[in-house]
């Protein structure tokens, strides 16, 4: 046994002498030797392997090239154990780019789950704990179940972080030692600790010495630290999700003490028009009171009892002007428990206990005729970037990192790496097809979707808003073709839906919850069909949540096709092409379908309005960053 173990380490060693593994090539290669050696190991020897590279790390760091080139080889071998996979070189390519704290740039489908595996064994043997975080809670729990019993063969073990949990069962979580989670649980347990730990200094000197004296144990913190982290789906969490700072909020109980105000403002703001009373500009749909509006809105403030204001009545006005923009079942829902439930733009998922601040909660709830809720408070808040880059190192993977290099690079100080496709891609993408008007784009979709499913091709339909899948759904019903719809406001099981997807003649539609991370496997006689066909139910500001969507199909060398449908009425153009729009409708046949194709226009105007977005976060970044050196 010894001697197995010990030509292990001479193999190694002596490989990593010989191929010198700095580039990418000679440490797959010497992975790829030293993983053989593994196979021949019983399981005992297996476990003595680990300690062996286990010492090695302790003594040496991740980045010694033997401990690195054994620790990458000893997951790869668990998994095939396990669970019955050789990993690619692809995916050890992957591995090497991620142990190294750097973004791995793997198209969609080509085995991203099982990469992150190998460098998160490998730094989890330093025993500080290693964070895997991912976009939303049923990715993070598939991964967890997936590949905790795989760390387990080789003596490490992983958690799952509860999200809706006290401090004991998180600091559990985090004590294992590799932590599955949302990127934005992890930030948030960082302010909560953060908040502690303020809690603590704060406390008299002399009382916390006399505590010390008496043996007092200082409150204890969750996180033992930021010291790596893999993030899958990088570019949703690192860039998308990096719009809004990370709040920690105080609870707001009962009802508001100034809502008659809200109530009166809301009731003045329907009285005005646009136009006459303000006007609307920009992308930002920013809004501005003419002379007369303003007049008007003060005589229709003047009745009321100044004591009840939190804020100066134009304020009021001006979160009641934006709230008659915000869009039910687009911007938010109203759930069963009449509560207004923020929805995440980019993943059509509901953010439960999240509010909007300065008062536009209440002004939606006002608008919606519901009980005004109390404001809260800000405790506490970090930008995304600024708390990505606490980590001591930090490392992400995503199919669709093409065009945010340079945001990788000066904001994460991450460096792209575009990992080659496996096998040739069978994916093929149909022409875009636009219309006039939505009416005709649902209509076309519609009949596109009862063709496909005549033939027994599974369709995945997906939309950007939980209003357009409703509206989709009533139209499939009207045309009897039966489907699944996953929008994040029923209360079905989320994996069972998405499991189902590939089977023959399944029809779902789904906003952007199942277009990213899902998984969807194929019934074998769909492959001989053609696969899965996705429709791209509008073009999203972002090309890279209309990529993720088409990458559910044609993954792993399989079969299938997708297209994209848009309409002169569809947001993108609205907003930031009007003059588009009009071309649309100028040049349309008789069924209201557009004669030309547009689709290189449309990604010009995606790629302006993604470098806009950019330089929107880049300037909160820099703020953030000022003001927590300057506090
Ligand atoms: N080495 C392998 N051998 C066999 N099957 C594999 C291997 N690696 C991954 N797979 C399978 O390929 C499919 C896609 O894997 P996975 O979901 O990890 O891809 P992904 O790159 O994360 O996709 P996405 O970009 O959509 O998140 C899964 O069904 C997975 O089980």
């Amino acid at each position: 046994m010894a001697s197995s173990i010990s030509m292990l380490n001479g193999l190694t060693n002596h490989l990593v002498t010989l191929l010198r593994p700095a580039s990418h090539s000679g440490l797959i290669q010497a992975t790829r030797e030293s993983w053989k050696t593994l196979q021949r190991q019983s399981e005992s020897q297996l476990r003595e392997s680990c300690q062996r590279t286990r010492d090695r790390v302790r003594r040496l760091g991740v980045d010694d090239l033997t401990a690195k080139v054994d620790g990458l080889a000893l997951m790869a071998e668990a998994l095939r154990r396990v669970r019955g996979v050789s990993m690619y070189d692809v995916q050890l390519h992957a591995a090497c780019v991620l142990a190294q704290g750097g973004i791995a740039e793997m198209q969609t489908g080509e085995g991203k789950t099982f990469s992150c595996a190998p460098p998160a064994f490998l730094h989890a043997l330093l025993g500080r704990g290693v964070h895997v975080a991912t976009t939303n809670a049923y990715l993070a729990e598939r991964d967890h179940e997936l590949l905790s019993p795989v760390f387990r063969l080789l003596g490490v073990n992983a958690s799952l972080l509860p999200e809706k949990a006290g401090n004991e069962e998180k600091r559990k979580a985090y004590q294992c030692d590799v932590t599955y989670g949302t990127g934005s649980e992890f930030g948030f347990d960082y302010l909560r600790d953060q908040l502690s730990l303020r809690a603590q200094t704060q406390q008299k000197m002399g009382q916390s010495l006399l505590s010390r004296l008496k043996g007092d144990m200082e409150p204890a913190l969750m996180q033992r630290g930021l010291y790596y982290s893999i993030i899958d789906e990088a570019d949703n969490v690192m860039l998308d999700d990096a719009v809004s700072p990370l709040v920690l909020s105080e609870a707001g109980q009962g009802e508001a003490a100034d809502r008659l105000v809200y109530h009166a403002a809301t009731d003045a703001v329907n009285h005005l028009r646009e136009g006459r009373d303000y006007t609307v500009t920009g992308t930002k749909k920013t809004h501005r009171l003419t002379e007369e509006g303003n007049a008007r809105v003060q005589v229709l403030g003047s009745d009321l009892p100044v004591e009840l204001f939190r804020r100066t009545w134009m304020e009021y006005i001006s979160v009641a002007l934006r709230a008659s923009q915000m869009r039910r079942d687009v911007d938010y829902i109203v759930d069963g428990q009449n509560k207004v439930q923020i929805v995440d733009g980019s993943t059509g998922r509901i953010f439960e206990d999240r509010t909007w601040r300065d008062g536009l909660h209440q002004a939606v709830e006002s608008k919606e005729g519901l009980e005004i809720s109390n404001e809260k408070g800000t405790m506490a808040q970090i930008t995304r970037q600024r708390f990505g880059r606490l980590y001591q190192r930090l490392a992400g993977t995503t199919g669709t990192a093409q065009g945010c290099e340079r945001e990788f690079r000066e904001v994460y100080r991450l460096s792209v790496h575009t990992i080659p496709l496996r096998t040739p891609s069978q994916r093929e993408i149909w022409p875009t097809r636009s219309f006039e008007s939505q009416e005709a784009k649902w209509a076309a979709i519609a009949a596109s979707v009862a063709d496909l499913h005549a033939t027994g091709r599974p369709v995945l339909v997906g939309t950007n808003s939980i209003r357009d899948s409703k509206c989709l759904a009533a139209l499939f019903q009207e045309h009897g073709i039966e489907y699944q719809l996953l929008n994040g406001i029923q209360d079905a099981d989320e994996a069972s839906i998405v499991a189902a997807a590939g089977r023959y003649g399944a029809v779902m539609i789904a906003t952007s919850l199942a277009g990213r991370g899902t998984d969807i496997k194929l019934e074998p006689e769909v492959r001989s069909l053609g696969g899965l066909h996705v429709i791209v139910a509008q073009c999203n500001e972002s090309s890279r949540v209309d990529r993720q969507l088409v990458g559910r199909c044609g993954r792993q060398g399989d079969p299938g096709t997708a297209q994209s449908f848009l309409s002169a009425q569809d947001e993108l153009l609205e907003n930031h092409a009007p003059w588009l729009s009009e071309f649309i409708k100028r040049h349309t046949d008789e069924t209201g379908e557009c004669t030309v194709d547009v689709s290189a226009q449309i990604r010009r105007i995606q790629r302006l309005v993604e470098r806009n977005a950019f330089a929107r976060r880049a300037a909160m970044f820099r703020r953030d960053v000022k003001n927590s050196t300057a506090n």
